[in-house]
């Protein structure tokens, strides 16, 4: 879809889930474009977590295909991997509800999302329990990564409270800052700004696009590919927007086009209008 040499970071083809008898998704292709914020929007069982967790591997997709082309120009064929892997290979994700380890600090849990590169960098050796400066490096920049993401997301401050006392926004904010402390080519994001007030959904706003050009952190700019229900968020920070209906697309392209879209105004901001 991009007009340019540099590759997509993510492209989904004639993506198919079926459940038994239904047709979650059907023949839905898009692509991500590197360096932006896209938007899956649609209107309830549109299908729209269903292609999340097909991306994600949380499904193994009916049909179809979804190929990554990770910041270093590798590609990687997702709907053939488990979720681990995919994970591995550079997607990290968020839920629609929180699942952090609300006992545990807002440090612990950056920290813990950064288990597995940690002890791959030691090569899962007994160093880790010698403390052996290879590990003793790669844990000193592990905090220092949890560190950056916390001054990111304003939570320094309460880096040492457990998780679960944060206000509903932070805790909001430390899960895309715990998906970021994996260093993915690709964030994932499944309605981020539900339950969120107007200042948290500022904030939040701010974050993302933060986020996709590299400004929050030393970490490099990362594509999103985000689902919302909150269309003013949609139309602000969004990039590309993609739009499902009964598990088909319906339209796709730059947030103005969409807006106007009389097949999108009939199925969703249309259906959205009359509430
Ligand atoms: N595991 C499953 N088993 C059976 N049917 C499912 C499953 N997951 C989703 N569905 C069905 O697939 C369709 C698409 O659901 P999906 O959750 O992907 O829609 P959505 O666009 O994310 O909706 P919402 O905006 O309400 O979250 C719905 O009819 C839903 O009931």
């Amino acid at each position: 879809m991009s007009t340019t040499l540099v590759p997509d970071i993510l492209s989904v083809e004639e993506l198919t889930m079926r459940f038994g008898g239904l047709l979650a998704v059907d023949r839905v292709s898009f692509e991500v474009p590197r360096g932006t914020i896209t938007a899956l929007i649609g209107p309830n069982g549109a299908g729209k977590t269903t292609v999340f967790n097909c991306i994600t591997g949380f499904y193994r997709p009916t049909g179809g295909a979804v190929r990554l082309t990770t910041h270093e120009g590798r590609e990687v064929i997702l709907n053939t991997l488990k979720d681990h892997n995919i994970a591995r290979a550079g997607v990290a994700r968020t839920f629609q509800n929180i699942r952090l380890f609300a006992g545990m600090t807002a440090l612990e849990n950056l920290l813990i999302a950064q288990h597995g590169p940690l002890h791959r960098a030691t090569g899962f050796g007994i160093g880790a329990l010698l403390g052996i400066s290879g590990y003793k490096a790669a844990e000193a920049a592990a905090i220092e990564r949890a560190a950056e993401w916390l001054r990111a997301i304003g939570l320094i401050a309460r880096a040492d409270d457990p998780a679960g006392s944060l206000p509903y926004g932070d805790q909001r904010r430390l899960e895309i800052a715990r998906a970021m402390c994996t260093g993915p080519s690709l964030l994932c994001l499944d309605e981020p700004a539900a339950g969120l007030n107007p200042r948290e959904s500022d904030d939040l706003a701010r974050l993302l696009l933060s986020i996709r050009d590299g400004t929050a952190t030393s970490a490099a700019p990362t594509s999103i590919l985000l689902i919302e229900h909150d269309m003013g968020i949609v139309m602000r920070i969004s990039d590309h927007v993609v739009v499902l209906d009964h598990g088909k697309k319906i339209a796709e392209g730059p947030p103005a086009a969409i807006r106007q879209d009389p097949h999108v105004i009939a199925a969703y901001l249309g259906e959205a209008e009359q509430e």
